[in-house]
């Protein structure tokens, strides 16, 4: 029995560490923290080998920066700590709030569910009026952090709507549109732009600003270039890419809910 116990935990144990590798993976994937991951392991195995050297100094003074390293992972690595602890954080609350929301006691009339088609149909609309936008999906990392750069609102998201709000006259054109669920919560709101160096240099601060949200939080973006009139679909930081509008929104339906 102890056996089977000892194995069953030792199964867990691996499968937590799997799960906690993938996720730290999954964090500092096509990002500089990649770099830094890897001088820590170098470190490491360096104080590792100078012990069992028996290489007193060297062992002793790797061993301190190991000591104060703790530190310095947790200044280097804010921001990916940061969504981590929002990934565990938030993900349990808001499936809960679905499942409340499928018993219709938030008396909310509007659809709660992302309505892809109107977004991409607007995309592909502004597009081919070189009318450049942004778009960001709310998924479980709430976005509170920026909507207070903008405006906020309460509007059932629809095509016209979009296209109106980024029509180039529009007072509410500039900056990032906010989506939750089937909702336009905010206007106007201005993004935490992207350091990356790897994003090629045609795409300006639109593109850096959605590339920077979605580094962040777990969410979505839709970019139209002004100058060209494509659609970007930027997730984890990174441009996905797709063929044709109708795989953009199958990317997305799947990625939304
Ligand atoms: N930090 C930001 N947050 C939200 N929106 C931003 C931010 N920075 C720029 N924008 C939006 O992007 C517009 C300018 O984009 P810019 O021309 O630099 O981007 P781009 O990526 O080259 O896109 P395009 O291909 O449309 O020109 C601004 O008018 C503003 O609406």
């Amino acid at each position: 029995m102890d056996i089977l116990d000892l194995r069953i935990l030792d199964i867990l144990d691996i499968v937590f560490v799997a799960l906690l590798l993938y996720y730290v993976y999954k964090l500092v994937r096509g990002t500089a923290a990649v770099n830094i991951f890897i001088g820590i392991v170098v470190i490491y195995l360096a104080f590792l080998l100078t012990q069992l050297l028996q290489m007193e100094l060297l062992s002793s003074v790797l061993g301190e920066f190991i000591g104060v390293g703790v530190f310095a992972l947790i200044v280097v690595f804010q921001q990916e700590i940061r969504k981590f602890l929002l990934m565990i954080g938030s993900t349990n609350f808001t499936q809960k709030g679905r499942f409340f929301r499928s018993f219709k006691f938030n008396r909310d009339d509007f659809d709660s569910k992302t309505n892809v088609e109107a977004i991409v149909n607007a995309c592909e609309a502004m597009g081919k009026t070189y009318t450049g936008a942004l778009m960001v999906i709310q998924k479980s990392s709430k976005l509170d952090f920026v909507k207070n750069t903008g405006d906020k609102m309460r509007i059932e998201l629809n095509q016209p709507i979009i296209e109106s709000i980024f029509f180039k006259n529009s007072p509410l054109h500039d900056g990032a549109m906010i989506i939750e669920e089937n909702k336009i919560t905010a206007t106007r709101v201005i993004l935490p732009v992207s350091n990356d160096r790897s994003i090629p240099l045609r795409f300006g601060l639109r593109h850096r600003a959605a590339v920077g949200i979605t580094e962040k939080t777990d969410a979505l973006a839709l970019v139209v270039s002004e100058e060209t009139g494509q659609t970007s679909y930027i997730k984890d930081g990174q441009f996905i890419m797709f063929e044709t509008m109708e795989e953009l929104k199958d990317k997305l339906k799947e990625d939304v809910n």
